[in-house]
């Protein structure tokens, strides 16, 4: 299998570091004194989660380059004031990188600035040339704060096109979400929870526990082809995508179920497996998505067909405005921007969009590409009056 011992290094990463942030969140939820406002564990997970993640790449590839494009970086940490913070973060990390193996004597213990390079690894700007690996350490901040979902998520881009992605959700039930309510999705129950799903390029997305006690097992997205039996996915948080239009989107197309609302990539993975059929991401105007908010999530819901080329045919003129799409994809899930493109990850941190995000299986996109366009029309024309 093409990129296996890639796909061996970023599972282990990725699993390690979610260890660490279940550690901390842990902690954070039982915490009295914990005041909302105080973002020192979101921010020493983030960190601990990146190191981690840094250290695991850099020393399991060790013959290869390394580039890594990632969230966060230590110019914070370098500041007046951080010693505390730097070193909760480094006992946390070497207290995680000693659970790896039990069995294996520890090398050496890692210091301070040791983490601080380890972070900064992932100061790359990626690009269309070459190799780069693609890490947000905690995507879904405020969801982790809540005690709610978040995911490590990590990917591999070659030459602009993503070849790998690993998504740790520590708190994703590993059973089926669909059917559920909003509160059950999002907050902690005693159902079994934590799973990692994996894809590479050509093999198909496979899931498994977090904890790896049982073998992985090849997900599909939903088969539904009527989107009066969909359910769509969006942010929990509404700041970060407009809920008006989705809900507008979703009436258009007929869709019965409210609203599923969950926080980080987690809706990728839940989507890869069929819990829901639909995500809509339309961030207000003006923000500017980030490439690590989606790459894993992206070949993760694709699956096995990564490369996508859409090409979209007006076939009709008049007033009906029949659009046709063709897409060169096998199976899995379909992600583009509002306008039907393909998402971009060649062009360094940022994607190039228009409007926004938008997955559903193939037969569901004409569909729903058709309703986007019209609801975001429609709202151009409200505002114009
Ligand atoms: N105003 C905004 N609009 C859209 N996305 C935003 C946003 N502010 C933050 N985000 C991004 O939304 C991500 C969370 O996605 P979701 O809404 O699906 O949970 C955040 O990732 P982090 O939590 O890693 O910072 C952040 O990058
Ligand atoms: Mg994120
Ligand atoms: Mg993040
Ligand atoms: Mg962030």
């Amino acid at each position: 299998m093409a990129y296996e011992k890639e796909l061996d290094a970023a599972k282990k990463a990725a699993s390690l570091a979610a260890r660490l942030c279940q550690k901390v969140q842990k902690a954070l939820l039982q915490s009295d004194v914990q005041s909302k406002s105080d973002k020192s564990p979101v921010t020493v997970a983030d960190y601990g989660s990146q190191a981690v993640v840094s250290l695991l790449l850099q020393r399991e590839l060790i013959s290869e380059p390394f580039s890594l494009v990632a969230e966060e970086d230590s110019a914070d940490l370098r500041k007046e004031g951080s010693q505390d913070i730097i070193e909760r973060i480094t006992k946390l990390v070497n207290d995680t990188l000693a659970t790896e193996d039990p069995l294996k004597p520890i090398d050496s213990t890692l210091s301070t600035d040791d983490i601080l390079r380890a972070i900064d690894c992932g100061t790359s700007e990626g690009g269309p040339n070459g190799r780069h690996w693609v890490l947000d350490p905690i995507d879904g901040t405020k969801g982790f704060l809540r005690g709610d979902q978040y995911a490590v998520a990590l990917g591999l881009l070659e030459e602009g096109k993503v070849v790998l992605g690993v998504l740790a959700c520590p708190n994703l039930p590993l059973a089926s979400i669909a059917g559920n309510d909003n509160k059950n999705k999002n907050s902690s129950s005693s159902e079994e929870k934590g799973c990692l799903f994996y894809a590479t390029i050509g093999s198909g997305t496979y899931m498994q526990p977090l904890d790896s006690r049982s073998e992985p097992v090849k997900v599909h997205v939903s088969s539904v082809e009527n989107p009066e039996d969909a359910s769509f996915f969006e942010s929990f948080e509404g700041a970060h995508s407009l809920h008006d239009l989705s809900s507008s989107i979703a009436n258009k197309l007929g869709v019965k179920a409210p609203p599923v609302r969950i926080d980080s990539q987690a809706k990728y993975g839940a989507l890869s497996r069929g819990d829901g059929a639909i995500y809509l991401r339309f961030p207000h105007k003006g923000y500017r998505e980030k490439i690590w908010d989606h790459v894993a999530g992206a070949i993760v819901v694709t699956g096995n067909n990564n490369i996508i080329n859409i090409t979209i045919y007006r076939i009709c003129e008049c007033e009906c405005n029949i659009w046709f799409c063709l897409w060169d994809a096998e199976a899995g899930g379909i992600v583009t921007d509002a306008g039907g493109k393909a998402l971009d990850f060649s062009k360094g941190k940022y994607l190039d969009l228009d409007t926004g995000i938008i997955v559903a299986n193939e037969k569901i996109m004409p569909l729903l590409l058709k309703a986007v366009r019209d609801s975001i029309a429609e709202q151009e024309n409200a505002s114009s009056l």
